[in-house]
């Protein structure tokens, strides 16, 4: 695997911060020991900020996103998020720290078959106290309002989620994201099933929606047109 460079438009540190959602210095990571390590530039993220990472395939974006949820801890460099450093917490209290702290949109989008639209947007407010106080005025309340604000209409909710469009679903796994007001929400090619009016209009409310909640929002895409909807963009490389 080659070398790894990277560009970046963030400042590395901002002693100025308001409150820091994200902070990383010196990150790399090794998934083989036969290869050389993915290497990341130093990234601050105050709270609300919204960050566009893209770079080629291979470039380590996913294994950001993997390092940031807790699932993977970085083999040297730090890695702050809200002010704790992951790599001193057990895995179990990694798990947990995700659970109240982020919410994720993945490519494939993740949802339970086999509960109800409204079900999944709701589950993250089952697994986390935290997120459940959160939740404004109540869980159902909040996930119908944003269901609502997705657009995805009402006679979809208590249906199963598999019976929901592509692009509903992807719409979904974003209210599920957002309920219980997360600090920080990781989203991995969310758009990739989108063309370009729904990819567009679908970033305005993520975007729009995570402000309402003070959510910081990593996005990761390949595609370059979407950078300039963002307070900061970073791009990873595959050295030749
Ligand atoms: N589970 C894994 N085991 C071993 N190597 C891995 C694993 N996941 C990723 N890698 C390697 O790490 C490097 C970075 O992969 P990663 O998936 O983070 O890149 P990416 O930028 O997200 O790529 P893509 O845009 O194709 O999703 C690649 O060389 C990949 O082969």
């Amino acid at each position: 695997m080659p070398d790894m460079t990277s560009k970046t438009d963030l400042p590395a540190d901002s002693s100025t911060a308001p409150r820091q959602a994200l902070r990383i210095c010196n990150l790399s990571f090794r998934w083989d020991a036969t290869q050389p390590p993915l290497s990341y530039p130093d990234i601050t993220l105050n709270t609300g900020e919204h960050l566009f990472l893209r770079g080629p395939s291979g470039s380590g974006k996913s294994t950001l996103l993997s390092m940031l949820s807790g699932l993977i801890v970085p083999d040297s460099g730090t890695l702050t998020l809200l002010g704790k450093e992951l790599a001193n917490l057990t895995s179990g209290q990694r798990d947990r720290f995700r659970a109240d702290h982020m919410g994720v949109i993945f490519q494939q989008f993740n949802l339970v078959p086999y509960l109800t639209t409204l079900g999944n947007v709701m589950l993250p407010c089952r697994l986390s106290e935290q997120r459940r106080s959160q939740a404004m005025p109540t869980p159902q309340q909040e996930a119908e309002s944003l269901l609502t604000a997705l657009g995805i209409p009402q006679s979809h909710w208590h249906r199963r989620v598999t019976g929901l469009s592509v692009g509903q679903q992807q719409r979904v796994a974003a209210a599920r994201a957002l309920t219980g007001a997360p600090e920080l929400i990781l989203a991995d090619e969310p758009t990739s099933a989108l063309d370009s009016d729904n990819r567009d209009r679908f970033i305005a409310l993520l975007l729009e929606l995570a402000a309402e909640k003070h959510s910081s929002v990593i996005f990761v895409s390949h595609d370059q047109s979407l950078a300039q909807r963002f307070d900061h963009r970073i791009t990873l490389e595959v050295a030749p």
